[in-house]
């Protein structure tokens, strides 16, 4: 999606860019510096006219050229900044090392494949140096000398060692994404001053990356652990997600390779949310998560999708059935009924809803995966079946990879074609990334899942996938025995009797608890469990204001509450609220009806329908016992439940009040401001309630105040590679409604009215299969329109009138 600018080329953050265009004006009013600007002119070589000055340029900007070579350049004796970025060297231009006045070198965006020794001995006034997105496989050993160097960004290289910068005692930021790195030197990170270093996209296991991260203090707090004389431990664990269709086989294949031998489920036994179990084998800890296939749930599975996990794509061999091959990739049909060229999500037979719409979104949320196709009910099918279907799924995923790169290909070309790429480079950083990460597919599994024999086999499979090092290099990692320590008391306290079965614990609690670790600091042990959080043996949301001291020791108990409002029956279970619950909420018998309906008709739940919902659901775990529990879960008059605060967290759900057309406490929106969901802090209101977009049932209301498109209206299509993700919208939704006081919202598309403007936002996808946000933009006509406006307003209130008869009624 194209949604930032660079103005300087290189690859930092707007907040650095910020920062070095100010040092550079500082220091220019300071000293004269003379500046000479020769970027974005299609350069091949260092204009002659610059030599007639050259002890007065101190300042020179090359930027967006065509250079392959730069010679002459060391006639400039008093160059303190040169800016090479976005030109094609193919190697350092070796003059730059006699510039001994140099400060800030940038380089990035070129294809130097290395950087000869001896260039930085003299560069003794370094400061900055960018030689990211090149092609180097080693740094230079003198870099090492460059004493005053305090940011250097060496991202999107080939690199597998950063020995060499040991020493570099100014070193503040480092940024090393995206290279070779499998270990980082612990003398780079203790007792320095480094503050800032990104390190993502490496196959790290010293320390892995889940510890890197978070940063700079993790990172430390790492390493003087493991130099602390405690024994160091590798651990060999993965994670396999098992996602796909209802009904493909999902929980079976699961409790199956859990249990060692076939187990059959139950068609009704469906899965809700997600399922967590975890066995060892061979010495491998394999973590199972089994995701729902039923669409309800793929609201929260982003969530749970992490990185670095094996994903197991399951498909029923036997629902689909082959009609032919076109375009669209929808090769399958139930009994031979043709689907359309972009098939419906609801039609669980379809190429895309099978394998397509998972492989897109493991694509977009984990693209550097590996996905085993795994083809159940081979039983049903015939061995030439099972071979035809094998090849064909096989054939069609291929494709749409092909076409993913292909896609990614000439964007890159066509941004490279601008004249000017710059504004553009973050963009292109992420396309190039996007690239080079190419999900691993393997070959099909078919399988017969009701036979134990058959579940052996894909043991052996995964076992043998997940040890392959080149596959998944994260997979060993070497931590502190502290780490191992910290992991395993946890666990051990979970098997004590007293240990709360929900698994929720105070923080403070948790470590008080954990009495054998007593010499382990605070900071530290925090470090670890973020660590713990980040490979999801534990979820810690430190960033969530209303669940941040607490430890949620049991993820799959997390699952359950989310499970309790985004569930495909959610309904019924409204419906079917037993009396003893409505009671305790101060509910009366008919709000079971009226709850239903206005989930179904606004797809809005107030506070006393959730708090119903939970308490149910605790009560069906015996764990309701303790009403202070089961308060702090459901939320009181008092304050908002947990639940809630996660589900906002995670923009699932939005905050509205019942009683006003408006949203009083919509934040006004700062443009300069960057937003986030903390920042959209809404006040607490006990009467008020929380519509979930993802039950978003129709269009009506949206278009009937919106109108027709009309010609002169605003518009603007934000394109999507290669589809809008799951979620997305919905997500979009929640965060432009916080900002706004009036909206109405509908399935795929909502209206925002500010003033006398109104902006809807629709997705969309055109006959070329491209699927775009559309943002349309107006002037609304009359005030008849917002009276009418106002009267069917209904996604977001319900009468005054209705909610003081209700509050007679309970009274
Ligand atoms: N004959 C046969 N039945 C299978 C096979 N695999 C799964 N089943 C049955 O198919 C049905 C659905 O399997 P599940 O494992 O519940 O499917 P799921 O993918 O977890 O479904 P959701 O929970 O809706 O996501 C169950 O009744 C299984 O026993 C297979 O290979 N052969």
């Amino acid at each position: 999606m194209i949604q930032t600018r660079n103005r300087e080329g290189g690859r930092e953050g707007g907040r650095k860019r910020k920062r070095r265009g100010k040092e550079i004006a500082l220091s220019d009013s300071a000293q004269q510096r003379k500046k000479e600007d020769f970027s974005k002119r299609k350069l091949v070589g260092i204009p002659q006219e610059l030599f007639s000055r050259a002890s007065q340029v101190e300042s020179l900007d090359l930027q967006v050229n065509q250079l392959k070579h730069v010679s002459l350049i060391s006639k400039l004796t008093n160059l303190k900044e040169l800016f090479l970025s976005w030109n094609e060297l193919s190697e350092f231009p070796r003059e730059v090392g006699e510039l001994s006045s140099l400060e800030v070198l940038y380089l990035n965006q070129n294809r130097m494949g290395n950087v000869p020794t001896g260039v930085f001995s003299r560069l003794q006034n370094l400061r900055r140096l960018n030689l990211s997105t090149n092609q180097l496989s080693e740094l230079p050993t003198d870099l090492g000398k460059c004493r005053k160097l305090a940011y250097l960004n060496i991202s999107s290289n080939r690199l597998s060692n950063l020995q060499v910068l040991v020493g570099l005692q100014g070193l503040r930021e480092l940024c090393v994404d995206h290279n070779r790195l499998v270990e980082l030197p612990a003398e780079l990170f203790l007792g320095t001053v480094l503050t800032t270093f990104k390190a993502v996209g490496n196959p790290l296991r010293k320390p892995p990356e889940e510890v890197c991260v978070g940063g700079v203090k993790d990172i430390q707090s790492y390493f003087s652990q493991l130099g602390a004389g405690l024994r160091e431990e590798r651990a060999r664990r993965v994670k396999a997600m098992f996602l796909g269709s209802s009904m493909a086989g999902k929980s079976t294949l699961c409790r199956s390779l859990k249990e060692g031998q076939a187990v059959g489920v139950a068609v009704e036994d469906r899965t809700v949310g997600i399922d967590i179990s975890e066995v060892e084998r061979d010495g491998v800890q394999l973590l199972f998560w089994d995701f729902a296939g039923h669409e309800e749930y793929y609201l929260t599975h982003h969530v749970f999708i992490t990185p670095q996990a094996l994903v197991i794509l399951t498909i029923n061999l036997a629902r689909c059935v082959r009609v032919g091959w076109h375009s669209g990739g929808s090769t399958w049909a139930r009994d031979s009924e043709v689907v359309g060229l972009i098939p419906s999500i609801a039609d669980p037979t379809s190429f895309k809803d099978m394998v397509s719409f998972w492989m897109n979104n493991v694509m977009m949320r984990v693209p550097d995966s590996v996905v085993l196709p795994v083809g159940t009910h081979a039983d049903q099918c015939t061995e030439s079946e099972i071979q035809e279907k094998e090849k064909d799924i096989g054939k069609n995923i291929r494709e749409m990879l092909e076409e993913r790169q292909s896609k990614l290909q000439s964007r890159i070309s066509n941004i490279k074609d601008k004249d000017d790429p710059t504004p553009f480079s973050e963009q292109l950083h992420r396309l190039y990334h996007l690239a080079d990460l190419n999900i691993k597919v393997l070959d099909l599994l078919p399988l017969d899942c009701t036979k134990s024999e058959e579940i052996m086999k894909l043991q052996e499979h995964i076992l043998k996938h997940v040890q392959n090092k080149e596959l998944f290099p994260n997979v060993e990692s070497t931590l502190p025995r502290s780490y191992q320590v910290v992991e395993s008391s946890i666990r051990n306290l979970m098997k004590n009797k007293d240990f709360p079965k929900h698994g929720i614990v105070g923080i403070d609690d948790l470590r008080k608890r954990c009495s054998d670790l007593e010499e382990l600091a605070r900071e530290d042990w925090q470090c670890i469990l973020r660590y713990l959080h980040r490979i999801g043996i534990v979820m810690w949301y430190e960033e969530i204001e209303g669940v941040r001291d607490k430890v949620f020791t049991k993820p799959s108990f997390l699952i359950t509450l989310f499970k309790t409002v985004v569930r495909h029956d959610l309904v019924k279970c409204l419906e079917d609220l037993p009396q003893n619950i409505l009671q305790k909420v101060n509910g009366l018998g008919r709000y079971r009806k009226m709850w239903a309906n206005e989930l179904k008709g606004k797809s809005t739940l107030r506070n006393t329908a959730i708090a119903a919902l939970v308490r149910r659901s605790l009560m069906q775990l015996d764990l309701a016992r303790e009403d202070s529990f089961v308060k702090e879960i459901a939320g009181s008059r008092q304050r908002e439940g947990e639940l809630v605060c996660l589900l906002r967290h995670f923009d699932i759900c939005l905050p509205i009040k019942l009683s006003s057309p408006l949203n009083p406490q919509a934040q006004e929106f700062d443009p300069r401001m960057r937003w986030s969901p903390s920042s959209a802090q809404t006040l607490y209101d006990p009467d008020g309630g929380y519509l979930f977009p993802g039950y978003l049932k129709d269009t009506v209301t949206v278009m009937k105040m919106w109108g027709v498109d009309r010609d002169d209206d605003l518009r603007v299509n934000v394109y999507f590679l290669p589809e809008i993700p799951y979620g997305v919208f919905h997500r979009l939704i929640i965060r432009a409604c916080l900002l706004y006081s009036k909206y109405w919202l509908g399935k795929d598309c909502f209206l925002l009215g500010y003033d006398t403007t109104l902006v809807l936002l629709r997705q969309n996808s055109d006959k070329n299969q491209d699927e775009y946000i559309q943002i349309r933009c107006r002037e609304r006509e009359s005030k008849r329109e917002t009276k009418r406006e106002e009267r069917e307003n209904k996604h977001v209130c319900v009468r005054e009138r209705e909610r003081d008869k209700e509050r007679r009624e309970r009274e």
